[in-house]
């Protein structure tokens, strides 16, 4: 296996300029894709998700922006930034121009499914045809060999009959069926990453498994590796490799799977993960997550997730944490930006819990008092309490 990754992703910052202000949609995340794995973008609407990916495929369009950070595909940069003789931030020269993006990366090497099929698919073509004409284009072959390809990539994804389907249209198929086209098209020019943004999403939960154990058995047969997004921790948790957990622009946990359920990091994480449906919780014990995510034109001092974490303490509104390894898994590292953990040293433990903090302590502080019965004298005489 080599060392450098299929796709690496660090610092990238992507901004979106509007009248209300600048919206940091995407405010400094990095990560990874390695060879053959699925790795996973989770979190709640508007965390950044698929600005991210739109960001990697450069399809960002005005007023958005990435005003920030590198990403490297098969050791090649395909974006990056630097300071130019005048101060203004331009694309470096070793980067791909957009002509490039286009024509060697994305749909070749870097393939994307979305969540609406019915974006992507023309309604007044046979689906046939057009996965016939994406392959043409994409692979240079003719016509008649093209048509056998898509009968070929149809079947692949288990549409049933696929000569008979090749004429029909988009209308005529199931969402499930659609988004399984999807999945052809995108496997058509054999790439070796595909960014799906939460594409079984729409779905019924049994059409989804079915399709989230087509991509497994695609993956393992094609060897292509996945960044999936999705909300959906229980998704995840069936297809993942690794995990990165997003929250207001930010990475706020990033470990390996299997880690990232039982050895949780993040508060949010934990949060995320109460609110999943589960075969030993009834219904009505489920959690939501307290309180609605902020917008991202002006994010929560400190910690973006202080004024909804059950763990906040006062030093959390003051410390932004920047994700940090915390602990080791079998050689791969956790990370979480969470100044709880050792590896912030912030004094976390003697730092007085917020108002709004729900979560007895292993120390016997009792919620919501703690800040009454010890002023920190680094409070700036503010409200003080959320
Ligand atoms: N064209 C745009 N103009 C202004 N703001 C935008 C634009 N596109 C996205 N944003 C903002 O960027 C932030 C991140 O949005 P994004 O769509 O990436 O979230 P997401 O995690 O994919 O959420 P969802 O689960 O709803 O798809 C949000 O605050 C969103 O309002
Ligand atoms: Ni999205």
């Amino acid at each position: 296996m080599s060392s450098e990754p299929l796709l690496r992703v660090e610092n990238l910052k992507t901004q979106f300029f509007t009248e209300a202000g600048t919206v940091r949609a995407v405010d400094g995340i990095s990560f990874e894709v390695r060879e053959g794995e699925i790795v996973g973008l989770v979190g709640e609407s508007g965390a950044g998700k698929s600005v991210a990916s739109m960001s990697i495929m450069g399809l960002v369009e005005a007023p958005g922006e990435i005003v920030g950070g590198e990403i490297t595909y098969k050791g090649e940069t395909i974006f990056g930034l630097e300071e130019g003789p005048d101060g203004e931030l331009r694309k470096r020269d070793d980067a791909l121009s957009d002509e490039e993006i286009r024509t060697r990366i994305r749909g070749n090497e870097i393939a994307v499914i979305f969540q609406d099929p019915m974006e992507s698919l023309n309604p007044v073509f046979t689906v046939g045809g057009q996965l016939r004409e994406f392959i043409e284009l994409n692979r240079g072959l003719e016509a008649d060999e093209a048509r056998a390809e898509a009968i070929d990539m149809l079947r692949e994804v288990g549409i049933p009959d696929p000569e008979e389907r090749y004429e029909e249209y988009p209308h005529q198929f199931s969402g499930g069926m659609r988004q399984r086209v999807l999945i052809a098209m995108a496997l058509a020019c054999e790439p070796s990453l595909i960014i799906a943004d939460e594409p079984t999403t729409a779905l019924d939960v049994t059409v989804e498994g079915q399709i989230l154990e087509l991509v497994d058995e695609l993956q393992s047969k094609y060897g292509t590796s996945f960044v999936w997004v999705t909300h959906d921790l229980g998704v995840v948790a069936e297809i993942c490799d690794r995990v990165n957990v997003m929250y207001l622009g930010e990475i706020v946990e990033q470990a390996p799977v299997d880690e990232l359920f039982y050895e949780t990091k993040h508060p949010y994480t934990d949060a995320l993960l109460d609110s999943i449906p589960r075969p030993d919780r009834t219904v009505t014990e489920l959690e939501a997550i307290e309180g609605v995510m902020p917008e991202a034109i002006e994010p929560p001092s400190g910690c973006r997730f202080h004024p909804r974490c059950p763990d906040a303490r006062e030093v959390c509104k003051r410390v932004h944490p920047e994700t940090t390894v915390v602990a080791d898994a079998d050689g791969e590292p956790h990370r979480a930006a969470c100044v709880k953990h050792d590896a912030f040293d912030v004094d976390y433990e003697g730092s007085p819990p917020l108002a709004g903090a729900t979560r007895e302590t292993g120390d016997g502080v009792a919620e919501g008092t703690a800040s009454e019965l010890a002023p920190n004298p680094a409070d700036d005489g503010g409200e003080g309490r959320e």
